[in-house]
């Protein structure tokens, strides 16, 4: 039911409303509480009281940014507890099931409001601050080339280079913050705790959430397996950025817009938070304490209300979610198929944003994908899909779909977008399937009639992998401010992002990254390297791409 999109740019630190002002202070309206064990039988009066205390406030929804737009979810494979409503198929059940639809809100009692939803601000995606080293690639670069004949290459051999694999990005590691509010000192001195046992806490916070409001399984899929952290993962994230109040404000909103389509309710809020309190103080016991709670009370508030306003806003002008019939199944390797579907109502979106998808077959498991194209004037929309190994989704979509079947789509989000108001190039890196929206985004700057230039590193394991070069070098051949280059690893003698420090220089552009995690970290690194800055380089959140494309 939380979707974890934590994007790159999202939490970083600062500070504004940090929860410590207000009328809701530690000992307010949340009552310190003993231990919970995974057991009904605790849940006596003094739960009771507890979830009362911590339900969110409800508040008419204004101001809000259009759908999807400017959101930092930016994130490919999210953390994401799926908890959504049913499947086309079962729609009539599932409907009771996940109410919200674009039903009135309800009303939520209104007791305290501890925090003031700012405006959101534009801003840009940053990189995360640490990466690790890449895995081995050996990409070769050349000029464009026709059809998938291999690319020349640019660069002499090199020995191949040395890698080690990214460590696990599992909770995530506490940003550093020179003047972190007291709430904030206390919730990363939490997750310093549970960090080790994040595992651990995700069980038991299911555990509790399920014997303790078992009419929430009906939200999340059958099978929690792979999605099983991200609720956590993403109320640790805004939990632990809880001063940075533009950018949590932005990435919560999302994340509360992205949840309408589970079903989640505001009166699921209080549950949630109740439970996630309960594993916190359970798996950081050594240091948990009645301020360490109060901290957690008021970080969660927030987090909740945000998300509940997010929500109700959206519910004004945009469905949960869209039906949307696939109209063509275009399978370009055995194991990658370009899929267009018809929306059942107009899909607004920008080019470089990315969807969440569910297929009939795999109810309540959402997966990202960003759109390749831009938006269209016939609606309809496209994705590439790579069947990966044990991926449900993926799987289903490239070797069972076909035209006729019902996908759902929920709302629109990333901010991977073109800036139309400067004439920068664009420098776009696009690694397998991560093409897609970089192929988007030079549709989007054809159709501005701008002539800015833009640069393609499109990257491949082989040339076969090169599916989508055809159209690629069509649009180049169509636009001459355009330059498609494939890099392809089997001849390479060097690394995708080593290939660009060839060409340049890019002091004048904006980078689009796209592409497997690995390929984002180094790409990364080496745009930094090469002096762009962070706030000119854009991707899609690691995050989402680690737990991505399954
Ligand atoms: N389908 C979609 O709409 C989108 C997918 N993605 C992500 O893109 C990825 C695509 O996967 P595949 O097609 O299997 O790509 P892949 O694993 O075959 O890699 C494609 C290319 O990226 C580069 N690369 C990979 N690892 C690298 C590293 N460590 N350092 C430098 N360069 C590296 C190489 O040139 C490689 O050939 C998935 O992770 C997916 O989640 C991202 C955006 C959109």
């Amino acid at each position: 039911m939380f979707e974890a999109r934590h994007t790159m740019d999202a939490p970083t630190t600062a500070s504004a409303d940090n929860g410590t002002s207000g009328g809701n202070g530690g000992g307010g309206w949340f009552t310190p509480r003993k231990e919970p064990a995974p057991s009904g039988e605790e849940q006596g009066a003094g739960d009771g009281r507890r979830l009362a205390a911590m339900r969110p406030v409800g508040r008419p929804a204004t101001g809000q940014q259009a759908p999807g737009q400017g959101t930092p979810e930016q994130e490919r494979i999210s953390p994401a507890v799926e908890a959504a409503p049913p499947s086309p198929q079962a729609a009539p059940t599932h409907r009771e099931v996940a109410p919200t639809g674009t039903r009135p809100r309800e009303a939520v009692p209104t007791e305290t409001r501890p925090y003031q939803t700012p405006q959101p601000e534009a801003r840009r995606r940053e990189p995360e601050p640490a990466y690790n080293p890449h895995e081995a690639v050996r990409p070769q670069s050349g000029p464009a080339h026709p059809g998938h004949g291999s690319p020349q290459p640019v660069a002499g051999q090199e020995p191949r280079v040395p890698v080690q694999r990214p460590a696990p990005e599992s909770v995530p590691a506490p940003a550093p913050a020179p003047e972190a509010s007291p709430d904030a000192v206390l919730i990363r001195r939490t997750m310093a705790e549970v960090g080790p046992v994040a595992d651990k806490v995700t069980s038991y916070f299911y555990a509790l959430l399920f014997v303790r409001h078992p009419d929430l399984r009906s939200l999340f899929p059958a099978a929690m397996d792979t999605q099983r952290d991200r609720l956590l993962k993403a109320l640790l994230t805004a939990a632990e950025h809880i001063d940075n109040t533009p950018v949590l404000v932005e990435y919560l909103q999302n994340l509360g817009r992205g949840h309408r389509k589970y079903g989640t309710r505001p009166e699921h809020y209080p549950a949630v938070g109740e439970c996630l309190i309960g594993s916190l103080s359970r798996y950081a016991s050594a240091v948990w304490d009645h301020e360490m709670e109060a901290a957690w009370v008021r970080a969660y508030t927030t987090i909740s209300q945000v998300m509940i306003d997010a929500a109700a806003a959206d519910e004004l002008r945009a469905p949960a979610w869209w039906y949307a019939e696939v109209v063509s199944h275009d399978l370009r390797t055995p194991d990658i198929a370009v899929l267009t579907v018809r929306p059942d109502q107009p899909y607004p979106f920008l080019a470089g944003q990315y969807t969440s998808l569910e297929t009939p077959w795999w109810p309540r498991v959402w997966r990202h994908y960003s759109f390749a194209s831009a938006p269209r004037s016939d609606g309809l929309l496209s994705f590439h899909v790579k069947a990966v190994p044990a991926g449900w989704v993926s799987n289903a979509l490239v070797h069972r779909a076909r035209p006729g079947d019902i996908l759902r789509l929920g709302p629109p989000a990333g901010s991977m977008t073109v800036d139309h108001s400067t004439d920068s190039g664009l420098l776009c890196l696009g690694g397998g399937t991560g093409i897609a929206p970089i192929k988007a985004l030079v549709e989007d700057v054809a159709e501005h009639g701008e002539r800015r230039p833009v640069e393609v590193f499109y990257g491949a394991r082989t040339d076969h992998d090169l599916y989508d070069i055809d159209t690629m070098l069509r649009l180049q051949q169509s636009h001459p401010w355009l330059a498609v280059r494939p890099v392809v690893d089997q001849q390479a003698h060097l690394q995708l992002p080593d290939v660009v420090r060839e060409y340049g220089p890019w002091n004048e552009y904006d980078a689009y990254l796209s592409g497997p995690p690995g390929m984002i970290r180094s790409g990364v690194d080496a745009l930094m390297d090469i002096g762009i800055p962070s706030d000119r380089i854009r991707h899609d959140s690691l995050e989402e791409l680690v737990a991505a494309g399954d």
